[in-house]
């Protein structure tokens, strides 16, 4: 059954955001909506507009999401696509690059995503305002949705450059 999350769940929410350069004016109007909002969350930067790298702030935040330190994750790059690949490295990370409502529910519905990406060069703020609230309030489905997880995690335990079983 799908069901919107209680007020509860949504404030006990530790949710950490990082983003390179390309997404540093987004972040930081998301941390506006975020603190407008009662969210709790932590910035591991940029702290700037300064060019850096995103695979770095892609590991801060997974390896915080891993000891449990934050429970969900946001990252921003220019398209969102090199910090999701980065941070899905990490094992238990489910980083899903969403671009519109649908994405965003989805992502959550099917995927139980723990990290949102968005590219800050691809959607304006009330776009990703709207992606954001979406990530953050909808509710994994479970049931075969489950089953496909438990098959993704799987996968991790495989070593790197062996071929994946059938
Ligand atoms: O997804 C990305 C990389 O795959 C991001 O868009 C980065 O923000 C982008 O690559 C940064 O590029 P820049 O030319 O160094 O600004």
């Amino acid at each position: 059954m799908i069901r919107e999350m209680a007020v509860w769940e949504v404030t006990a929410m530790k949710l950490v955001i990082g983003s390179d350069h390309g997404a540093y004016e987004l972040k930081e109007e998301l941390k506006q909506w975020l603190s407008a909002h009662d969210y709790s969350f932590e910035d591991v930067g940029t702290f700037n507009g300064e060019r850096c790298d995103y695979p770095q702030v892609a590991r801060t935040v997974a390896q915080k999401i891993q000891s449990g330190e934050a429970n969900r994750g946001i990252l921003l790059c220019g398209t969102g696509i090199g910090i999701s690949i980065a941070a899905n490295k990490f094992a238990g990370i489910r980083a899903a690059l969403a671009h519109d409502h649908y994405t965003a529910k989805m992502s959550r519905e099917h995927n139980d995503a723990n990290v949102l990406a968005m590219g800050g060069r691809v959607l304006g703020p009330e776009v990703a305002k709207d992606v954001l609230a979406t990530w953050l309030t909808t509710e994994f489905e479970g049931e075969r949705h489950q089953r496909r997880l438990d098959q993704i995690q799987s996968f991790e335990t495989v070593q790197t450059r062996q071929p994946v079983p059938s």
